[in-house]
């Protein structure tokens, strides 16, 4: 079985599929941490030297490259991955997709520390800004999140519930 957790950074993809992998034994991936191991650079760093778009080229290849290398699998995916390359096709015909959904109030407050060093929230010097980034970038990506045919909120994206959700979209599809 392939596990595809997608959602705004912060929302608890890697935190969570870590956890996920554990408990199905399966091995785990992070996306944004595969492209830095074969980049040998961080995400900020690629970001800075490349641009953007060099970045979601390599998302998409990395993407395709560990679906085809492993028949079980939970993914992190990178927040934006889903928006990039019909990567969301990718995702939603090679395995289950969840969509961990975080308000933005709480995503500002996990990301407050760290936004300096992630490259699309870097310029946002208020809570205020950082704020408005993430509402924005939320409405433009919502489109794609919603796709995934799993979705938990908030405090509910425990491990135990997320079993609970497999097991029912299983039965019933
Ligand atoms: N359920 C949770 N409740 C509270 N804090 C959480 C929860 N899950 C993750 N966190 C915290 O939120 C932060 C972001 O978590 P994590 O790195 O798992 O998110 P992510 O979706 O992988 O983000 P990124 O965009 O950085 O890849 C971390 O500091 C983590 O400890
Ligand atoms: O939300 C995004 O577009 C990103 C999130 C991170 O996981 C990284 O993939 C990168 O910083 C881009
Ligand atoms: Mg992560």
């Amino acid at each position: 079985m392939r596990l595809y957790l997608i959602g705004m950074p912060g929302a608890g993809k890697t935190t969570l599929g870590r956890a996920l992998a554990v408990a199905y034994e399966l091995p785990f991936r992070d996306l944004d941490q595969e492209i830095v191991r074969r980049e040998q650079r961080s995400v900020a760093d690629i970001f800075a030297a490349e641009g953007e778009a060099y970045f979601r080229q390599r998302e998409a290849t990395v993407l395709r490259d560990l679906v085809a290398e492993l028949p079980d699998l939970v993914l992190a995916t990178g927040g934006g991955t889903p928006c990039f390359h019909q990567n969301a096709e990718v995702l939603l015909e090679t395995g289950t997709t969840l969509y961990l959904h975080v308000p933005v109030e709480e995503l500002v407050r996990r990301l407050q520390r760290g936004a300096a060093t992630r490259p699309l929230l870097a310029e946002t010097s208020s809570s205020e800004a950082l704020e408005k980034r993430l509402r924005e970038t939320l409405a433009a990506r919502e489109q794609f999140y919603s796709r995934a045919p799993l979705r938990c909120s908030g405090s509910s994206c425990t491990v135990a519930a997320v079993q609970r959700l497999l097991e029912q979209y299983r039965t019933s599809s």
